[in-house]
């Protein structure tokens, strides 16, 4: 492609980063991309994120358009249906949808692996241990400082941000704009331990994303190629504290996650959660992303969410598609991409920070393992019954690319028809339960009714077993 002349610099080599680069120079941009850390490709192991990520239909769409989606797809495994594990060790599967409906269990290092390479064959200049500590907006230049303190001053026509939820550039742009900014710190943290594989195979059913639904407490195990399943803790800080001893630790799994201490292995439970400290989850609006014709920030530095919708990443990668067609739109003129980008985005990326915070809070509240099931089997029976129009949240989140915002829309909606029915179907289903049940004394006053009972009797209790 013919190259513009304009010269783009990137903050942050991280998922969003990295892909980012891969857009603009496939557009014919000059790129570089500065990152603070070292090349994560020379390290073994990369400390203070998760390990696997769920990658949905928003990201793959992304990572196609950049020819890198078989690439990382191929070394990802899918996860068709949920396993709920309840507290008496019983699971249950419930389908994501149809066969072409599941997410992939990816892992965090070789998709950034994936990234970086592929942006260093796009002709995209890295530069590692690079810290940005200044921004110049108006005059398009960028100060870094290097691993040996020296530093050095960049220029360019485009600055994007794409470092991360403690975003330098976001804050570089506070001082010259008037940015609102929101963060909000949740009483959770996250511990992640690992699921070893039992005489070399995996010791779960492997096509799951195995959650653990405990109301306050959640956890889920996610598949990774080596046959390990990276398992995390969710719990309030304060029952993290309360942990004292590796007896405490024992006593605890015991009485919420029984069935997961002989796969986590007891010991390995005591040594994860008495020598890591529960690391915290945090949830950042802002507006606008950008400032003037030369400053935008895009991913977790624009919208950081907390991890109950596992779409972070996913809506990061969708930044990157709405800054590509916006470009095509407004050929590449940033005067003109810039403010269209936050008119367009913001309102999708406000809706599913929103949309994780609310599913947190009720998952936090009011969801064990029952009740995700009955909502779960009450999503898809509805989905059956209503195929046009009744289409789960998670699959419209998950599965579609419609707007955030949309499926908030949509959701408002789903949860209006909820309630019409449950104020005529469970009033049916005790007027029915009652006929049945009390047909005997209420027999002489009507006439027989042309029920064979037991049957009727069996098929309720089988529909509301269903869901129980
Ligand atoms: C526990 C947990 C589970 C998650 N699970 C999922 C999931 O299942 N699915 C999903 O879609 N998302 C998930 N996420 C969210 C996902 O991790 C983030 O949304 C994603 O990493 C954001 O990518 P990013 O590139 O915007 O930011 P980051 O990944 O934070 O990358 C930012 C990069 O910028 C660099 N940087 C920072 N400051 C500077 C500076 N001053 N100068 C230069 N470089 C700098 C950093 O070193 C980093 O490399 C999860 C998050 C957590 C915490
Ligand atoms: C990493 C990842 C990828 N997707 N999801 C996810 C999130 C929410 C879901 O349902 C919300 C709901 C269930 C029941 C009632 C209300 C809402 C479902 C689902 O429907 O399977 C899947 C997660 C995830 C992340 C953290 C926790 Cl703690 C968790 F449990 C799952």
């Amino acid at each position: 492609m013919a190259t513009t002349g304009q010269e783009i610099v990137i903050v942050g080599g991280g998922l969003v980063g990295a892909l980012n680069a891969c857009f603009l120079a496939q557009r014919g941009f000059k790129v570089s991309l500065y990152e603070m850390r070292a090349d994560i490709r020379t390290q073994l192991h990369v400390k203070g994120r998760s390990i696997n990520l769920a990658l949905s239909r928003r990201g793959r769409e992304a990572l196609k358009m950049v020819g890198l989606e078989d690439m990382v797809v191929e070394n990802g495994i899918p996860m068709h249906a949920r396993m709920i594990h309840d507290l008496d060790g019983t699971r249950r599967p419930i389908p994501y949808g149809e066969k072409h409906q599941y997410i992939m269990s990816v892992d965090r290092k070789h998709l950034n692996e994936v990234l970086l390479n592929a942006a260093e064959q796009k002709g995209i200049k890295l530069l590692f241990e690079h810290k940005l500590i200044r921004c110049d907006f108006d005059r398009g230049m960028v100060i870094f400082e290097r691993a040996d303190e020296s530093q050095v001053t960049v220029s360019c026509d485009l600055i994007i941000g794409c470092d991360g939820a403690f975003s330098a550039v976001r804050n570089q742009m506070m001082k010259r704009t008037r940015l609102d900014y929101q963060q909000e710190y949740i009483p959770h943290g996250y511990v992640e331990l690992t699921i070893h594989p039992k005489q070399n195979q995996f010791a779960m059913e492997v096509n799951y994303l195995h959650i653990w639904p405990r109301n306050e407490f959640m956890m889920i195990a996610l598949p990774n190629q080596d046959k390990t399943y990276t398992t995390t803790l969710f719990m309030p800080f304060k029952n993290f504290e309360s942990l004292k001893t590796k007896d405490d630790i024992i006593e605890f799994f015991q009485k919420y996650f029984p069935d997961s201490i002989p796969l986590l292995e007891e010991e390995n439970i005591k040594e994860t959660m008495s020598s890591t400290p529960a690391q915290p989850l945090i949830s950042i609006k802002c507006h606008p992303y950008h400032v003037g014709t030369k400053g935008l920030i895009m991913g977790d530095a624009a919208h950081a969410m907390v991890p109950f919708y596992g779409q972070g990443m996913n809506a990061g990668f969708e930044d990157c598609i709405v800054l590509d067609e916006l470009m095509d739109e407004y050929k590449n003129d940033f005067t003109k991409v810039l403010p269209a980008y936050t008119e367009k985005r913001h309102v999708d990326a406000t809706a599913i920070c929103e949309l994780a915070m609310y599913n947190y809070i009720e998952m936090r509240s009011s969801v064990n393992s029952k009740l995700f099931l009955l909502r779960k089997k009450l999503d898809n029976f509805l989905q059956k019954l209503f195929p046009k129009s009744w289409i789960p949240l998670y699959t419209m989140v998950s599965f579609t690319r419609t707007r955030y915002h949309q499926c908030i829309e949509r959701r408002k909606t789903q949860d209006k028809i909820i309630r019409c029915l449950s104020y005529s179907i469970i009033p049916l289903v005790v007027g029915v339960t009652v006929i049945v049940t009390k047909r005997n004394e209420i027999g002489q006053y009507i006439s027989d009714i042309p029920l064979n009972i037991s049957q009727l009797k069996i098929s309720l209790d089988r529909f509301i077993h269903r869901f129980l």
